[in-house]
């Protein structure tokens, strides 16, 4: 491993793979994936397991993930553990090399997998470090350039890590969104079963896709749904044309007020409707704004499968999987909302309901994939809020 310096010359002649960040830090080590040069904004997830599901995860459309576990890549990759075929991340940070796969569900080793997915990572990474310095300094915009002749132009990567926008005010929902409407019916996996549709559904629902994970589908699927996927761009006329029991907001990728010029308009229309309404991370923060709540870009964001988070129906504590570098500003809330879920590592809000319509919305994520399954009954809830607006 080999710390951050700012020298332009790597340190020794194996180097593949350099990291190099907007205030000019560099980081050497070695290239993983695809032979090529991303930039994006630099975030840390703290989540253990699950690499394939957080890669594939297209709320992480425009990011480059460091995963402060260390071990990432050892039990390989399959076919099962996507949650999109979409673009989502552009890259991964790593702490340690790529070891032989020790599963046996791997079909092939993360490796191959990144370069099939035009995926760049760099291993050999102080992730400490760089998490640390994100934790205090924000989350910064960075350049991973995977060269296997070890040469680079650190000028030339340090001045695309700069003119790099960041994710403020960029909208990429609308990137990753299908673009046709698609049926849904797969359930969640089984370790008995793989992979089971559901023959006999209770409700019908809708879910606009502004880059959703197949397992909020496979949730919705398992609670009875029958689920019509729409694109990001579908209107609220084109949604009611569906005669939707209920419509479901879906997590994705951005910045959640940079939907305002299509989401936003659309989701006032929906809440005129009365019809049960459940939005997840993305489609909770559009549903904050759609009822004139803001929304702002945290400092580090939330990343992991261990986030408390407190449930004020219940009262209950579960343990959540989260990913989000924007949020709902608690004290924007307007009255006819009410809080239903605080983080309690930072008491940020994480979700709300509607006082006088059948809607509530959460900031983390139920589905999990990755993490843990706590969350699950929110699935259920929605699916009683369904039933009793029958
Ligand atoms: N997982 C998500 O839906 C993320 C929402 C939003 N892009 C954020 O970073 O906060």
């Amino acid at each position: 491993m080999i710390t951050e310096n700012k020298d332009h010359i790597p340190p020794h002649k194996n180097i593949t793979a350099a990291l190099v960040l907007a205030d000019g830090s560099i980081f050497w080590g070695y290239g993983v994936g695809a032979t090529d040069t991303i930039v994006g904004e630099v975030c840390f997830n703290t989540s253990i397991t699950g690499y394939q599901e957080i890669l594939t995860d297209p709320s992480y459309a425009g990011q480059i993930v460091t995963f402060t576990f260390p071990h990432i890549g050892n039990v390989g990759t399959n076919d099962q553990d996507l949650e999109s075929t979409v673009p989502a991340a552009r890259g991964l940070i790593i702490r340690e090399d790529i070891t032989a796969p020790s599963n046996f569900r791997n079909r092939t080793t993360l490796q191959n997998w990144c370069t099939a997915r035009s995926l760049v990572g760099i291993s050999g990474i102080d992730t400490r470090r760089l998490t640390r310095r994100i934790r205090e300094q924000g989350a910064p915009s960075g350049v991973i350039c995977h060269s296997p002749d070890g040469t680079f132009d650190i000028p030339a990567l340090m001045k695309q890590a700069q003119s790099w926008p960041g994710l403020e005010g960029m909208d990429l929902a609308a990137e990753v969104s299908c673009t046709e409407t698609y049926q849904w019916s797969e359930k969640r996996w089984t370790l008995e079963n793989g992979y089971q549709n559901n023959d006999t559904p209770k409700a019908h629902i809708v879910a606009v896709d502004y880059g959703v994970k197949r397992n909020i589908l496979r949730c919705l699927a398992t609670v009875g749904a029958r689920i019509t996927v729409v694109p990001a761009t579908a209107t609220a006329e084109d949604i009611l044309a569906l005669n939707p029991d209920g419509i479901f907001l879906s997590n994705g990728p951005g910045d959640p007020a940079a939907t305002g010029e299509y989401a936003i308009p659309v989701i006032r229309k929906l809440l005129d409707s009365n019809i049960p309404m459940f939005g997840i991370c993305l489609g909770y923060q559009m549903l904050a704004l759609a009822i004139g709540a803001k929304t702002s870009k945290m400092h580090q964001g939330h990343r992991g499968a261990n986030h408390p988070v407190m449930d004020f129906n219940t009262n209950k504590v579960e343990i959540t999987s989260m990913n989000h570098g924007f949020m709902v500003d608690k004290d924007s809330l307007p009255d006819s909302a009410r809080i239903s879920h605080i983080s309690l590592f930072d008491q940020t809000l994480c979700g709300f309901e509607l006082k006088d319509k059948p809607v509530f919305s959460v900031q983390h994520h139920p589905e999990a994939s990755p993490g843990p399954q706590d969350s699950h009954y929110l699935f259920d809830r929605f699916m009683e809020l369904i039933a009793k607006h029958a």
